[in-house]
């Protein structure tokens, strides 16, 4: 084995991401010990099951203890109580990061309790499906994603590389921007659709005329498709809208008056509107593709989905 970045790395929360994360540095033989804490007993349990890492405990701070490296992935409303839970144990020198989706929050949860001589590094990983729990993750989740890190004022530069080389090694490729650009960005690629998803299947759930078990019946591939994301953590999904609330709220905005006015093309039977707006939609899927950032990622449940390139 090449000799590992780090000695001691400790994940904190052992879901989707914290066990694809214990999965693929014992893949890749990134530490010579991963230490894994999480609240719940069971999920503790396990982990240890599964055989995710090297030592597990309840105790965040016993965990963090002499480790260079600390992942925290947790669910965003909970990092603050995390940060203030292991902070009293961190090693100077460490590097500090969490995977959470929004990051303006959790950089004004965790930042008041780390440390001098601590990293703080807040992260994000632009990957995930709809499960959760120390079961769902992979080795290879991570593989040609986006990681972003939105640095925090005097950032140590050979800190952010230590972590980036890291994440490069787990597989993906890493990206820089601030939190609030971050938070605005994610507003529109990736918290609205969850909610939009939760919504539709939350309206197809409430109808009358429509039985729910027509719904299942006769659920076309597009409602399945908004069915998966609305399949996803109502824990964590609930923290994001709640802590990435002005963007959501900002991008919300605008998507309902883009309805309004799609909504009003139907009623006056404007086909022009109508095809405009789909011709330009459909280009925009084209461009994805083009960019190689296509469907064959994890994010989309492995399923097989039709892929131009390859039909
Ligand atoms: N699920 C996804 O697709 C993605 C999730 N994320 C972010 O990653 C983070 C973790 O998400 P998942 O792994 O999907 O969630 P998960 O629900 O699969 O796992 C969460 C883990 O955190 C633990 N936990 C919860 N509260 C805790 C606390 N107070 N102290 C210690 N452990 C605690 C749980 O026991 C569990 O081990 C979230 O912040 C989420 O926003 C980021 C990218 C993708
Ligand atoms: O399951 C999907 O389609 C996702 O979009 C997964 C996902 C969820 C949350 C993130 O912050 C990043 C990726």
């Amino acid at each position: 084995m090449a000799s590992p970045m780090f000695e001691k790395i400790a994940l904190v929360g052992i879901g989707l991401i914290g066990s694809s994360l214990a999965r693929v540095i014992r893949r890749e033989g990134l530490a010579r010990h991963v230490a894994i804490s999480t609240r719940s007993a069971a999920t503790l349990k396990r982990a240890e099951e599964l055989g995710l890492g090297d030592s597990y405990t309840i105790d965040a701070g016993d965990a963090v203890r002499d480790a260079d490296l600390v992942v925290v992935s947790v669910p965003v409303g909970s990092s603050g109580a995390v940060a203030e839970e292991i902070a009293p144990a961190l090693k100077k020198g460490a590097i500090l990061t969490d995977v959470g989706s929004t990051k303006a929050s959790v950089i004004a949860q965790m930042q008041p309790h780390v440390p001098e001589g601590v990293h703080f590094i807040p992260g994000h990983p632009l990957a995930g499906t709809e499960k959760s729990g120390p079961d769902a993750g992979f080795a290879d989740l991570f593989d040609n994603r986006w990681c972003i890190f939105t640095p925090v004022p005097g950032t140590d530069p050979e800190a952010l590389e230590r972590l980036s080389e890291f994440w490069r090694r787990c597989g993906a490729n890493i990206d820089t921007m601030d939190p609030q650009h971050h938070d605005m960005t994610l507003a529109i690629v990736s918290h609205l659709p969850h909610i939009i998803a939760y919504n539709i299947v939350g309206t197809a759930d409430d109808l009358e005329s429509v039985t729910k078990t027509e719904v299942i019946k006769y659920s076309a591939s597009g409602f399945r498709d908004f069915t998966r994301l609305a399949a996803s953590d109502p824990t964590m999904w609930r923290d994001v809208c709640l802590h990435n609330k002005d963007a959501i709220l900002e991008m919300l905005a605008r998507f309902s008056e883009d309805l309004a006015f799609l909504q009003r093309a139907i009623r006056w039977g404007d086909g022009d509107k109508l095809f405009d707006l789909f011709t330009r939609t459909r280009a925009v899927r084209r461009s994805i593709i083009e960019a190689g950032q296509d469907i064959d990622a994890p994010d989309f449940g492995r399923q097989a989905v039709e892929h131009p390139a390859k039909s």
